[in-house]
This record gives C-alpha cells, structure tokens and sequence, in this order.
C-alpha cells in the first residue's frame, strides 16, 4: 500500500546542505499499522512529511497504492492528499466554530459529495468511534480524547489509502490515548485501514504490528509484533532507552 525505497532528504541552511533521511527503504502493507519511532532529530518528522507530500524528497521513489508520488507537480500532489490521504495531528486541527458532526464532515463538505451519503457516512463513523453522544457539541467542549476520535472519523471520511498520524497520543493522557488507539484498531479491523503513525511513545507504539525505528536519519531496525502487547512495548522501551528516544506512558 505504501513504498518507500531508497528516499533521502537534505535541508539547505546558508551553503550548507543537512542530509535528514538518508536511503530509507520500507513498505507497509493494506491494512497494517505501523509505527516509526526513534530519538529527538532522527527525522521522524521529516519522513512523514516527505510522504505526505507536504515537502519534496530529494532522491528515491514514495508508491501510494503502486502510484509513483515523485515528480509529481503541487496540484497533483493536493489532489491525492485531499482523497488518498488522511491526516491526524497531534493538536487536534478541529475547526473550533463547527460542531463535532460537521468537522467529521468536512472533507466531504470540501469535495462537493452529496449531502444524504455525507451524514449517513459521518453517523456511522460516529457509532464506530464512540463520539455520537458529543455529535452537536463544539470542540471547545469536549475531552481531548473525544477531540482526537473526533479527528480520526474525520480523516476517515474519504476512505483514504493510508492513515498518517503525527504524534496523535501525545497531548493525551494514559485513558485517552487508549481511546485514541482503540479508535486506530477499529478503523483497521472494520474499514480494513493502512495506518502509519509517527510518536515517541512506546505504549501507544506497543498496539501497532511492526515498528520502524530511526536513527540519525536512517532505518535503525523493524521490530515486529510476535508475542503479548506487553512483551513487544518492553521491547520497544529497550531498544528506545538505548537509543535515547521515548517517552511512555507510566500508567501501560
Ligand atoms: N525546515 C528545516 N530546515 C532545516 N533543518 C530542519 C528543518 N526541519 C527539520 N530540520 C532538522 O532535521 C532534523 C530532523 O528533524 P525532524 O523534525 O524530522 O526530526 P524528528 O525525529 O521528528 O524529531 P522530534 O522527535 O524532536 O520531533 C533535525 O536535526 C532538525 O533540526
């Protein structure tokens, strides 16, 4: 569903050039949720930028569902963010003058869908996310947990390829970061979604199948589920605390 081969990234500061992401190679298959970790600077950010098409890489390819993304000019690039793409941040992004209902569908708003399809598609989203009760609240009103379920429905309006999340536990508490996961687990076991997350804490890490880990701009190693969620976040905690990048939750 999603390739990444061979992709380096440099920024230029002055006349010098800053190589971030040097020859990153990895796929992620339909359906699979994945995890990129690793220490402060390792480029985390920059990766899930480069594949969401917010900043140009400088060499390798990225495949979205086998379509080539390099090379491709900024309104191509727009258009697959807004139907193949789907996004959720760290702080939320919630448009504080709707209500939850109306963020959740504003994607559809934005692409001219049909009025009856869109509220029928939020109401489900709604139910399989837990947020009906909060429906007509405002953001302003509701939890942060609720505000970033709010956020996964919403990215999950257009039926995107892949999931890309920054960070999305890391302005929540141990409860509400599980809702949040939850939320993660439930678009992949029923919508069958594709979901890349970016975050510096191995309990939320510890539910994804496979995790990346990054350092210096390069793939350390892919550490893969086998054992109890328990056995793979001790894992993930070792080779963290090694490589001096995470920041769990005390309550997993
Ligand atoms: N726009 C930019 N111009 C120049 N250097 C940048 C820019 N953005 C990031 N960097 C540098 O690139 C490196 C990787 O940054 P990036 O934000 O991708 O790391 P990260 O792993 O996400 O870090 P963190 O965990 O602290 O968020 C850092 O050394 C950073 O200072």
């Amino acid at each position: 569903m999603l390739k990444v081969n061979h992709l380096s990234k440099s920024y230029q500061t002055g006349t010098n050039m800053y190589p971030v992401l040097k020859d990153i190679t990895f796929h992620v298959n339909k359906g699979e949720f994945v995890a990129v970790m690793g220490p402060s600077g390792s480029g985390k950010t920059t990766l899930l930028n480069c594949i969401s098409c917010f900043i140009p890489h400088d060499h390798g390819e990225i495949l979205l569902n086998d379509k080539n993304l390099t090379g491709l000019d900024e309104n191509k690039l727009a258009a697959i963010r807004n139907k193949h793409l789907g996004f959720v941040f760290q702080d939320f992004m919630l448009l504080d003058g709707l209500s939850v209902f109306e963020n959740i569908c504003l994607p559809q708003i934005i692409a001219k869908k049909p009025i009856p399809q869109m509220e029928a598609k939020a109401q489900k989203l709604c139910s399989l996310f837990g947020i009906e009760k909060i429906k007509d609240k405002y953001p302003a009103e509701i939890s942060g947990g609720e505000k970033q379920r709010t956020a996964v429905a919403r990215a999950m309006m257009n039926q995107p390829y892949v999931l890309l999340a920054d960070e999305p536990t890391g302005n929540l508490d141990s409860k509400s970061c599980k809702a949040v996961i939850d939320a993660f687990l439930q678009a992949k076991n029923e919508m069958h979604t594709t979901i890349f997350m970016v975050t510096h804490d191995s309990y939320a890490a510890s539910f994804c199948d496979r995790v990346i880990v990054l350092k210096d701009g390069e793939v350390n190693q892919e550490l893969t589920k086998t054992g109890t969620r328990r056995e793979f976040m001790d894992q993930l905690l070792n080779v963290l605390r090694e490589l001096g990048g995470d920041d769990s939750h005390d309550a997993a």
